[in-house]
This record gives C-alpha cells, sequence and structure tokens, in this order.
C-alpha cells in the first residue's frame, strides 16, 4: 500500500474528468478537489477529445444517464482509451435494474475500463452472481464478496473495487481489503461516488498501477471517514458530509498511517 501516493495527489493536482449524475455531481467535484485533485465536469460530446486530452484520468459516472448521455460515455471511454487516460465507471444500480446492467455490460464492451468501482449489489450484477440489490445501495447476498469481486475483474479483465463495510480490491488474481470506514458513509447519498472519481485522482498519480491505485483509495477515503466519525458523538449525516470535505483536505498520511487496517 503506497499511501504516499496522497501528497503526490497534492503535489500534481491532477486533472480527474468526469461524466457525473445530477443528484451528486457537487459533491462529486468538491471531494476531487478537496482531497487535491482537480475536477472538471463535462456534458457536451462535441468537446470529448480535447477534454481528455487535458486529464489525467477519466471517471464515467452511471448514476443518472439519458440515452444521449449514453453515446457521450462511449465517446468518453472510447477517446481515454485511444489516449491512453486511466479510466474508471461506477456501474450505479445496475444489480437493480436490468437496463442499466445491459447498458453498463454493451459499453464496457466497447471500450475498456481500468476499474470498476461499486458495492457488492453492482458487482454481483456485472460478474452473473445472484444477489438482491436495492436501488443505488448494496442489498443483501450469501455469496462470498471476495469471490463475486474477482469473477467481475475476470470477466471485464480489469481491477474491480467491490465496497462496502470491508472494501475489497483485486485484478481477478490477487486480492487486497480495506477494514477502515465508518457505517455513516450510508447515510450520505453520494459516498460511492465520490470514492469513484477519488479512485480516478490515485490512478492518475500511479503510474500504471491501478490495482495499487484503487487500494490506496479505498484506504484513504475509507480512513478519512472513520476520522470524522470518531470526532462526532453522534450520528450527523449533515456534519459527516461537511467534515468530510474538510478532513479530505486536512488528512495526512500519517494520520492514515495511524489508524490503517487492511491486508
Ligand atoms: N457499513 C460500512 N462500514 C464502514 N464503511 C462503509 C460501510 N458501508 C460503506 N462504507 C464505505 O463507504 C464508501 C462508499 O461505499 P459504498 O457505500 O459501498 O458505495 P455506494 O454509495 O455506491 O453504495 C466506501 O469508502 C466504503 O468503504
Ligand atoms: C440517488 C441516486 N439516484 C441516481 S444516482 C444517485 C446517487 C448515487 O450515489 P451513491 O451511489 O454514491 O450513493
Ligand atoms: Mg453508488
Amino acid at each position: 500500500m503506497k499511501i504516499d501516493l496522497l501528497n503526490q495527489i497534492r503535489e500534481t493536482n491532477p486533472v480527474v474528468l468526469n461524466i457525473s449524475n445530477f443528484v451528486t455531481v457537487q459533491d462529486v467535484a468538491n471531494g476531487i478537489n478537496a482531497i487535491g485533485a482537480s475536477p472538471i465536469m463535462s456534458e457536451e460530446i462535441a468537446e470529448t477529445d480535447e477534454m481528455v486530452g487535458i486529464s489525467n484520468a477519466v471517471a464515467l459516472n452511471l448514476g443518472a444517464f439519458s440515452k444521449p448521455q449514453v453515446d457521450h460515455i462511449l465517446a468518453m471511454g472510447k477517446a481515454a482509451n485511444a489516449q491512453h487516460k486511466p479510466l474508471v465507471i461506477d456501474p450505479v444500480a445496475v444489480g437493480a435494474i436490468s437496463y442499466r446492467k445491459k447498458v453498463a455490460l454493451d459499453l464496457m464492451n466497447q471500450f475498456q475500463v481500468d476499474v470498476i468501482r461499486g458495492n457488492a449489489g453492482e458487482i454481483a450484477a456485472l460478474a452473473g452472481v445472484a444477489w438482491d440489490a436495492k436501488g443505488i445501495d448494496a442489498g443483501s447476498g450469501n455469496q462470498d464478496v471476495v469471490e463475486v469481486a474477482k469473477a467481475a475483474a475476470k470477466k471485464q479483465n480489469c481491477v474491480v473495487i467491490l465496497s462496502g463495510e470491508t472494501d475489497v480490491i483485486t485484478d481477478g488474481e490477487h486480492v487486497a481489503r480495506v477494514f477502515n470506514g465508518t457505517p455513516l458513509f450510508q447515510l450520505h447519498v453520494g459516498s460511492g461516488d465520490m470514492l469513484s472519481s477519488i479512485v480516478g485522482a490515485f490512478c492518475a498519480v500511479s503510474d500504471g498501477d491501478y490495482f495499487e491505485a484503487a487500494q490506496t483509495a479505498c484506504l484513504v477515503f475509507a480512513s478519512i471517514g472513520q476520522i470524522v466519525a470518531d470526532q462526532l458523538k453522534e450520528e450527523r449525516p449533515g456534519t459527516f458530509a461537511a467534515r468530510l470535505m474538510d478532513e479530505l483536505h486536512l488528512a495526512s498520511v500519517a494520520d492514515i498511517e495511524k489508524i490503517a487496517q487492511f491486508d
């Protein structure tokens, strides 16, 4: 685990280009900014090549797309591949809505993603494993999440992050787990979207080791959430969200090393 990648983000301020969703766009932009990278959002297909050209990573969020946006997402994924920019996808609710699953799989047949970041319900759907997903949430299932994540990674030939109480990160062979975090993340819509784009920031400074970038992003994000939760005496979702932004900016590598739990 190379927690020092956090300092590299802060030193080099990489540009993370996002197709976001209207629900969480501001959280995602501010989350990227607070951790030390530079967000840019796009909603116009005509600017795709130029946008990808100025970016150090591309994050595609499938949270609330319309048909024209699917064309835009496709163009963005293809441009990221053509320009050798790291590509992350967040397949929001593909476990709950069959149309979304079909669109996500069609897209991933037409470009190669480097990292998929989803919750258990989403990753199980992409792996073709039975799971009872619930809307944007993970839902429930009794399959081993490590095996689910590995199956998805092998199928899509990329790194997969299956996030949750424990984050599982795998390239289909190697597996890492992050045990930090807080259930307060579940009380803030957009936690997963923020993580996915922050994974993009870590990929941008990773020299092509996306497995390491994905692990480190999970450890840093979950640990920062845990630091905030430890400051609160009770469950306060609003305060959690505001302080999460503060700590994304303030937390040091040493702060994270003190509480990091992973294998
Ligand atoms: N029960 C939990 N305990 C600790 N951390 C959690 C828990 N649930 C989610 N997280 C953390 O919340 C962040 C967002 O993940 P997740 O909730 O799985 O995404 P999504 O919002 O897409 O469903 C991750 O950093 C994950 O580690
Ligand atoms: C509520 C909602 N509806 C469509 S996208 C979205 C946000 C999902 O955010 P996250 O997966 O990060 O909780
Ligand atoms: Mg999500």
